[in-house]
């Protein structure tokens, strides 16, 4: 099947900074992949790409098929919103509409429903609107467009904790209904977790891992117990991290853990607690990490790591 995004070996480079270096990506049509990385990482850069807002320095770009940039056909079929979303002096009513008319999926119930939802009025002016009824506005904008392909740049700037929950709720139930391709970058990683399908994590411009969220969950383990048991059920296996204090350590065991492999911890009173997603992609940024993209669990955890990296 032809993957909605495909991206090969692309680099945007400004003067004398590379944003981004070298990006290979495909992500398969009706998937919600999360954006990961630090600050400066190339997030906004490969989104505003992806977009047609910007041309790459080199390496190709396909949406839905083809490249984004000046491409109408492409265009319509895309939704982006973005954290610093300029909007012209009207009332938020005439805001959806005029983007009603862009988008040929616009859905005006599931508009108003956000509004609602956000405690959003249509007369209000968007220029009076607060930071994050902004950001709901972005919001209602993209989602309500339905478009094929929906890319949230860090949608969520000055929104609380309620309405972001609003957000991933919508988000959810509207794709299971109208199933598209979403790319949404975050820094709230964990609260978004249950939403993504996989992760992309970029680090100085580089792709540093891609992987399903599945297999990231169950890659990694915190053990902490008495010193003997915890190596010995650590031995032979990969290790991204090791603490002591007295006769007590932790160690961060890389892998699944079988049945028998907790039964032992259970009986050595050893404590086992999975390492969270944004656990993981700080590793990965940090370098953890092999840049060795884990793609499927057959060809997971082994390919890709160093292990030990922080010493024994
Ligand atoms: N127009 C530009 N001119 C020069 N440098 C730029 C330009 N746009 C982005 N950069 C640089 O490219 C790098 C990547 O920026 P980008 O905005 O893509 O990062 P990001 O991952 O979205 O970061 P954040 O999480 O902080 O929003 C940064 O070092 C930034 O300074």
């Amino acid at each position: 099947m032809t993957p909605a995004i495909s991206v090969t070996d692309l680099t945007r480079r400004y003067r004398d900074h590379t944003a981004l270096d070298g990006i290979d990506i495909a992500i398969g049509g009706g998937t919600i992949t999360g954006l990961l990385g630090r600050n400066g990482a190339g997030k906004t850069t490969l989104l505003r790409i992806l977009a047609g807002h910007e041309f790459p320095s080199s390496g190709s770009v396909r949406v839905l098929g083809a490249p984004p940039a000046e491409n109408e056909d492409v265009l319509r079929r895309l939704a982006f919103v973005r954290e610093d979303q300029v909007y012209p002096d009207i009332k938020v009513g005439q805001a959806l509409r005029a983007a009603s008319w862009f988008h040929p999926n616009w859905d005006f119930e599931l508009a108003s429903a956000l509004l609602d939802d956000f405690g959003l009025r249509a007369d209000k002016a968007v220029k009076k609107l607060s930071r994050g009824q902004r950001s709901a506005l972005g919001i209602t904008i993209a989602m309500a467009a339905r478009a094929e392909v929906t890319l949230f740049d860090e949608p969520y700037a000055g929104l609380d904790a309620v309405a972001r929950q609003v957000f991933y709720d919508r988000l959810l139930a509207d794709f299971a209904r109208f199933p598209r391709t979403v790319v949404l970058s975050t820094h709230l990683i964990d609260e978004a977790a249950a939403l993504l399908e996989s992760v992309i994590v970029i680090d100085r411009g580089r792709l540093v891992l891609n992987a399903a969220t599945d297999v990231l969950r169950g890659l990694a383990t915190r053990v902490s117990g008495p010193c003997l048991a915890v190596d010995s059920l650590a031995e032979g296996r990969p290790v991204w991290e090791r603490r002591r204090l007295g006769s007590q350590a932790s160690i961060v065991m890389v892998g699944p853990l079988s049945a028998h492999d907790r039964e032992r911890a259970r009986s050595c009173g050893l404590d086992l607690t999975p390492l969270s997603l944004q656990q993981i992609v700080v590793r990965a940024a940090a370098g953890v990490l092999a840049p060795v993209p884990i793609r499927v669990p057959e060809t997971g955890f082994e390919a890709g790591f160093e292990t030990d990296r922080t010493g024994a």
